[in-house]
């Protein structure tokens, strides 16, 4: 295999609670290789949220190690200041949510651009790569277009413009079709694949859509902070209570 893009090693995270303590991570384990696509189930509260805030930097774990694209990213002893982490987090990792979140003012093109921007390509390059992306997003003709202008579908394929126009070698996204409907959902998972097995990013999916399963080459199951792994023709609800 090769070497992962992401690695994380005896990941823990606890959240206070009153007088109780809420183990979000218990031991997490996980590794992701370029060019794969993972979804990641399990039942609501069951720390799915929490393992991909952490995957991607924007939580730290209490115990355990991240490792992304082979440097230490994350953990006790890993060494990264918190302005070397954003800036790492702005080059090798993309999100997408649930919401697009574009900025309403600016449109689909400038809503792209500005993530370049932000990582420092301006002027005509950053110009010539947001439409190439708009382009292979298939949203050529809706450039100029406003968010409040843009359908559901659209305003995500722009969101997903965004988060891979820095190359990210790890794209995260947390839900990203919930508020789809089956044929917009089956296209951005289908867009998923293709930015992980053209692109060779690792792409990691919060979902609850069972819809689109057979879309993605691995299937993690969370179960009370802990991770497990459903096989092919593993029924995925068994999977997440034999743990
Ligand atoms: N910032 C926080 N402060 C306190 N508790 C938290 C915090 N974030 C998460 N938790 C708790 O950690 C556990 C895991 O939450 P998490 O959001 O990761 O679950 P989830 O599987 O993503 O849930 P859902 O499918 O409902 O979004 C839950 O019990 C939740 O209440």
């Amino acid at each position: 295999m090769a070497a992962p893009v992401l690695e994380m090693r005896g990941v823990g995270r606890d959240f206070r609670s009153g007088d109780e303590v809420v183990r979000a991570l218990d031991d997490i384990d996980l590794a992701l290789a370029p060019g794969e696509m993972a979804a990641l189930l399990g039942p609501s509260g069951s720390g799915k949220s929490t393992l991909l805030l952490t995957a991607g930097l924007l939580e730290p774990p209490d115990r355990g190690r991240v490792r992304i694209a082979g440097r230490d990213a994350a953990g006790s002893d890993c060494g990264m200041t918190a302005a070397e982490r954003r800036r790492f987090r702005r080059d090798h990792i993309g999100f997408v949510f649930q919401k697009a979140n574009l900025i309403p003012f600016l449109t689909a093109e400038e809503n792209v651009r500005i993530a370049l921007e932000v990582a420092g390509m301006t002027g005509r390059p950053a110009r010539m790569r947001a439409a190439e992306l708009l382009d292979w997003l298939d949203l050529r003709r809706r450039a100029a277009a406003l968010p409040v202008h843009l359908s559901g579908g659209e305003q995500q394929r722009v969101a997903i413009a965004r988060a891979i126009a820095n190359q990210p070698v790890l794209l995260l996204a947390d839900e990203p079709t919930a508020a789809l409907d089956a044929d917009r959902a089956a296209r951005v998972m289908g867009l998923f694949r293709r930015i992980a097995e053209d692109r060779g990013a690792a792409v990691l999916v919060v979902t609850h859509d069972h819809r689109a399963l057979d879309m993605f080459h691995r299937r993690l199951v969370m179960q009370d902070g802990r991770l497990g792994e459903a096989g092919r023709g593993d029924d995925v609800g068994s999977v997440a209570k034999a743990f």
